[in-house]
C-alpha cells in the first residue's frame, strides 16, 4: 500500500505512456533516455509509483537493449497483439513474440483500435487471452464515445464491454489485469473528463469486477483513466479513490512532462 500526501493508495499507481504511432526506433530511445535521466534526478521511487512505456513495434528491441543495459526500472509493453499464436497472419504481432521481447503488458482494445481497426468485443476478449496465454498482462481500454455519453448510457456501455472481454477468465488472470477507461470524446482532443467522471465510470468498473470475480479480485485490479491528461491535470484524478493511473497519450512524448505526471504526487494539495 502506497500512502500519498492527500490519501492511500490501495494499489501501486501506475503511469503508462503510450506513444500511439509517434517515435522511430532511434527517437525511441532518446525519449526513453531522457525520460529515465529526469526521473532519475527527482530520485523517483519506481515501486511507489510503476512507470510503463507503449512503444510502437519496431522499437521495442532497441527499449528492451536499453532498459536492460541501464537497469532502468521502466516496463515496457506493446500497443496491440495478436489473439492467434502464430501462423499466416500477416502484419500481425504474437503475444509470444511479446514475451520474447520482455514486455511486461499490452494494450488490448484501445479506443484506436476498436474504431479505426474495428476490433469487435470477440477479438478482444481473444487477444485479452492470448496475452494472458503468454505471460504478458493486459491493459484493457474501454468507454464510451461522445454520442454515448451525451445519451447519459456511457456507463453500460463501458460495463458491456467490460463484461465482453473478460469473458472466460480466470480469478487469477483477472486480479492481474488492468483496466483502462477512456472516454474516446475526451482522447486528444484537449476535453478532460472531469476527476469526478473519473471516479464515477472506475467504481463502476469496480462494482462490476466485484460482481464477475469477488470481492478480492475486484480490490486488486488497477484502473487506470486516459484522455487528454496533463501534469497539470493528473494530481485532481489520481486522487479519487477508485483511480489507480493514467493512461497518457501526447503528453507522454514529452519526457518532461511525462516525468511530472509520474511525480503527481508532488502537485497534490494537502487539505
Ligand atoms: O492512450 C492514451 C489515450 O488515448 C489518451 O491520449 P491523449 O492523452 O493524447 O488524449
Amino acid at each position: 500500500m502506497t500512502t500519498s500526501t492527500n490519501g492511500t493508495f490501495d494499489r501501486t499507481p501506475f503511469i503508462a505512456g503510450n506513444w500511439k504511432m509517434n517515435m522511430d526506433h532511434v527517437q525511441g530511445i532518446t525519449l526513453l533516455q531522457k525520460l529515465a535521466w529526469t526521473l532519475s534526478d527527482a530520485k523517483h521511487d519506481y515501486n511507489r509509483v510503476e512507470v510503463a512505456v507503449f512503444p510502437p513495434f519496431t522499437d521495442l528491441r532497441g527499449v528492451q537493449t536499453l532498459v536492460q543495459g541501464d537497469e532502468l526500472d521502466v516496463a515496457y509493453g506493446a500497443q496491440d497483439l495478436s489473439q492467434f499464436d502464430s501462423g499466416a497472419y500477416t502484419g500481425d504481432i504474437s503475444g509470444q513474440f511479446l514475451n520474447k521481447l520482455g514486455c511486461k503488458y499490452v494494450l488490448v482494445g484501445h479506443s484506436e483500435r476498436r474504431t479505426i481497426h474495428n476490433e469487435s468485443d470477440d477479438v478482444l476478449n481473444a487477444k485479452v487471452k492470448a496475452a494472458f496465454r503468454h505471460g504478458v498482462t493486459p491493459v484493457l481500454c474501454v468507454g464510451e464515445g461522445l454520442e454515448i455519453r451525451q445519451a447519459g448510457t456511457h456507463v453500460q456501455h463501458t460495463l458491456d464491454q467490460l463484461r465482453a472481454n473478460v469473458e472466460g477468465l480466470g480469478a487469477e488472470q483477472a486480479a492481474e489485469l488492468v483496466v483502462a477507461y477512456e472516454p474516446v470524446w475526451a482522447i486528444g482532443t484537449g476535453e478532460v473528463a472531469g476527476p469526478e467522471d473519473a471516479q464515477e465510470m472506475c467504481a463502476a468498473i469496480r462494482a462490476e469486477l466485484t460482481e464477475l470475480f469477488g470481492a478480492d479480485v475486484a480490490a486488486k485490479v488497477r484502473l487506470l483513466y486516459g484522455g487528454s491528461v496533463k501534469a497539470n491535470n493528473a494530481a485532481a484524478i489520481l486522487n479519487e479513490r477508485d483511480v489507480d493511473g493514467v493512461l497518457v497519450g501526447g503528453a507522454s512524448l514529452d519526457p518532461a512532462e511525462f516525468a511530472n505526471i509520474v511525480r503527481f504526487e508532488s502537485h497534490l494539495v494537502t487539505d
